[in-house]
């Protein structure tokens, strides 16, 4: 059986977290084997760099730089071996993310970003360019005011949590224009969570990826 890569992606606070549970259930009912995982993060160097990332004060090249480093390593060591076995990859936020959080979000130089993605994830299969890429990416559309309430005294913010609304509204503007992908699916997650879970799973099963 060929590997499927699947990503969750969204502003913080958008819920993607709240169904991964249900989506390895999920996969694992239906017989798959399942890897999950997360960026930044993933491996011990990747989950290093993620406490950085998350917590230190640092222009945005060398955020961004450090998330493909963290990138790079992830790839490697998890997601192309995974992907070769057959498995299903369960990957909370990948590319996407720096896309929308190091590029539309911080401003930073998308030609930059893009180089970047060649850079890590040239080699490791994928499509036509040997690009890794995600095969389904689901994106949960929650609206920045919607994401903080819910996220409001749930946990301690980190460095991107702690940002303004007008941060989140650049981030999500960023994911808008990467939906225009194929394999992106919206999931509109200012609904209740078992109607955003019903969504999820009717996603899988009419693309056949569940059966
Ligand atoms: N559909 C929903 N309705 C109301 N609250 C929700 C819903 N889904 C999740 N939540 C709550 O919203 C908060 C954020 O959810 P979750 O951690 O899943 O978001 P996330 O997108 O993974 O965020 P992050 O990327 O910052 O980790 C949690 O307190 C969660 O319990
Ligand atoms: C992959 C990736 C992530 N980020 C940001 C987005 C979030 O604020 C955090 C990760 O926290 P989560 O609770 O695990 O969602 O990191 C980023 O800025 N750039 C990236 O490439």
């Amino acid at each position: 059986m060929s590997g499927l890569f699947l990503t969750l992606e969204g502003i913080d606070g958008a819920g993607k977290s709240s169904h991964i549970d249900a989506l390895e259930a999920l996969f694992r009912a239906a017989g798959r084997a399942v890897t999950r995982t997360r960026e930044p993060g993933g491996t011990p160097l990747a989950e290093t760099l993620r406490g950085l990332i998350l917590s230190q004060p640092m222009d945005a090249l060398t955020e961004s730089l450090l998330v493909f480093a963290a990138r790079r390593d992830h790839i490697v060591q998890v997601i192309a071996p995974a992907l070769a076995r057959g498995d299903v990859v369960l990957c909370d936020r990948f590319t996407d993310a720096t896309f929308a959080y190091q590029g539309a979000g911080r401003g930073f130089d998308a030609e930059v970003l893009s180089t970047l993605e060649r850079w890590a994830q040239a080699g490791q299969g994928g499509n036509g360019d040997g690009l890794l890429q995600p095969d389904i990416t689901l994106w949960f559309d929650l609206k920045p005011e919607i994401a903080a309430e819910r996220l409001a005294g749930a946990r301690l913010p980190d460095k991107f949590e702690a940002q303004p609304v007008e941060f989140f509204r650049r981030v999500a503007a960023g994911y808008a224009e990467r939906a225009a992908a194929t394999r992106f699916v919206r999931i509109d997650a200012d609904c209740p969570r078992e109607q955003v879970w019903q969504q999820v799973e009717s996603t899988l099963r009419e693309r056949g990826l569940i059966t």
